[in-house]
């Protein structure tokens, strides 16, 4: 059986990899992810310039998933476009994703003209869903700023690139930002980032978990995962076919991958999990999802993608 997937002209052995901002801000991350059985990484999304981040304590696991409220620590985009590059050139094959996050229009047009004038021709990640940065809110929420960023990116931008979005708890929202990304060539959406703004309590010492933001922070994991699948559902209804669907949030398993992809997923993102586990979880996953499709008689993700029924 094969979990090989497709996004525009390019092909992944599997589509498993992981999700920006976990295990993947130093080389020694990113090369662990090149010797895995994952079938891309997505690298720490960067800034212009080296960025320290928020106080410490930033991030906690909970029961319930992951807890951060992180502020974009990164080395800064020459460290990640010097790596992908030295990457590509070993692995001129091989496709991967560049993510970057400026906190202003200005920083991300800068990063998207280096990157455009450099020799990468990988995927650029442009997340607009940072919940962590204070006073900056997740542009994604914004649809005419959404919409004024990508017709300033698309003024010159000509190699693949794709948004990360927050996610959206509306059915007007889902319409509202797929009428706003219908309108430019993306390859792809990836969804969901963490929920933001959430709040960890510790019940014995009164206090908030985290140090930035009074303790508000973005939450990951199983507890967000049907608000990804529905992100992923709604949004693969609703753009033009040739955006592909990036699914992310609360994938643990085989069946949560499965899922996903039923959903409409056309490649699965594992961040607290893969915090967890490690690069054996590409292994587990692949195992699980493998043994799932065997039972239920596909043979690759195309013959169950998208094809979650509903009740008539
Ligand atoms: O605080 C962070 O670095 C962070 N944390 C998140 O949960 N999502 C993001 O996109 C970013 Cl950029």
């Amino acid at each position: 059986l094969t979990l090989a997937t497709t996004i525009a002209d390019r092909h992944f052995k599997t589509c498993l990899m992981n999700a920006a901002g976990v295990r993947c801000q130093s080389d020694r991350d990113l090369n662990a992810l090149i010797n895995s059985n994952a079938g891309a990484y997505v690298t720490k999304s960067a800034t212009p310039a080296y960025r320290a981040g928020n106080p410490e304590p930033r991030m906690k696991m909970i029961p319930q998933g992951s807890f951060n409220s992180m502020g974009l620590p990164n080395n800064g985009l020459d460290y990640y476009l010097d790596f992908v590059l030295k990457d590509q050139a070993k692995r001129p094959d091989a496709t991967n994703f560049l993510s970057i996050a400026g906190t202003s229009l200005a920083d991300n047009l800068a990063m998207l003209h280096q990157i455009q004038d450099s020799a990468y021709n990988g995927f650029v990640e442009l997340n607009l869903s940072c919940p962590n940065v204070p006073g900056h809110p997740q542009q994604g929420y914004d649809f005419d700023a959404t919409k004024e960023t990508l017709t300033a990116v698309f003024d010159f931008y000509t190699k693949p690139l794709g948004v990360k979005l927050p996610p959206y708890f509306d059915l007007a929202h889902f319409d509202q930002i797929a009428a706003v990304l219908n309108q430019f060539p993306l390859t792809f959406v990836t969804t969901i980032n963490s929920v933001g703004n959430g709040l960890i309590v510790n019940y014995e010492t009164e206090t908030v978990a985290i140090k930035p933001k009074g303790g508000f922070g973005g939450l990951g994991g199983a507890s967000v995962k049907p608000t990804a699948l529905a992100n992923v559902r709604a949004l693969s209804q609703r753009l033009n076919p040739s955006i592909a669907v990036i699914g992310v949030g609360g994938i643990m398993s085989g069946r949560d991958a499965f899922e996903h992809i039923l959903c409409g997923a056309s490649m699965l993102q594992i961040g607290t999990q893969f915090g967890y586990e490690g690069t054996k979880i590409f292994d587990r996953v692949a195992h699980e999802l493998d043994d799932i499709m065997a039972l239920k008689g596909y043979a690759s993700l195309d013959d169950f993608r998208g094809k979650l029924k509903t009740i008539n």
